[in-house]
């Protein structure tokens, strides 16, 4: 039975969850992350009206990242959408899952809105790894507004689910994926996952 299937409403890990473990060659506290894929919407530098944003792996399972919010990102007048916002939140909290060296996708974004965020903001976001259950990765973040300390203007609870890599080779688009392919750091990474579980 696939997740589309089921009833996914359970953001609260299971009684018999685990801590997540930071993998070893996760990166130092203060590394940056760079993107996962060059044409990502939330992190890819080869997209222009994309997000473009950056997270940095801090202790623990824990990531902080910035985007500035662009007048391709308008929702209301003067206002970032707030899809973007969500995006911005889980390419955040997709970005953890690098520090657990795990591949995984989004299964459960729910998001809190508590202030509109104006073109021009720079949103900071902190996110966190709070547990494990089997493939299930759970995970929470906010989004602050006027800097690191700021109020906060967003935030979200998620599960992602841990796939292999034939999640993408099966579903994604034969020209991209051959182009990801061919593209020798992104063959690293997938290799590193892959003997890595
Ligand atoms: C070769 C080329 C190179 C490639 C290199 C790739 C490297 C890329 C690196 C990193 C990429 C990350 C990309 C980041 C982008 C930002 C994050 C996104 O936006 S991701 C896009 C949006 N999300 C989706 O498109 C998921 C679509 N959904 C699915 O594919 C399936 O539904 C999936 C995989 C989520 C689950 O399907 P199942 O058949 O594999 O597994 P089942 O058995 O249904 O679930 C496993 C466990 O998870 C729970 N679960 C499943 N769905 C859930 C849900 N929606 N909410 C809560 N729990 C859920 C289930 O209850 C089950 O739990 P129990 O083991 O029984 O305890």
């Amino acid at each position: 039975m696939s997740g589309t299937d089921k009833a996914p409403t359970r953001l609260t890990p299971p009684a018999d969850a685990v801590a997540p473990v930071r993998h070893p060659d996760a990166p130092a506290p203060g590394e940056l992350l760079g993107a996962h894929y060059g044409h990502c919407f939330g992190c890819g530098p080869a997209q222009a009206h994309g997000l473009q944003l950056r997270a940095r792996a801090e202790d623990g399972v824990r990531v902080t990242a910035e985007f500035t919010v662009k007048e391709a990102h308008q929702g209301a007048p003067g206002l970032a959408h707030g899809g973007v916002l969500a995006t911005a939140l889980d390419e955040t909290l997709g970005s953890l899952n690098w520090l657990l060296r795990v591949i995984a996708v989004t299964g459960r974004l729910e998001t809190d809105f508590l202030r509109p965020v104006p073109v021009g903001t720079v949103l900071h976001l902190d996110a966190e790894i709070t547990a494990v259950h089997g493939r299930k990765i759970y995970s929470t973040a906010v989004g602050r507004i006027g800097g690191p300390g700021g109020p906060v203007a967003v935030r979200a609870d998620a599960v992602f689910v841990e796939v292999k890599v034939d999640h993408f080779i099966d579903n994604g688009r034969p020209a991209e994926i051959q182009a990801a392919m061919a593209d020798p750091d992104q063959v690293r990474r997938a290799r590193a996952f892959e003997v890595n579980p």
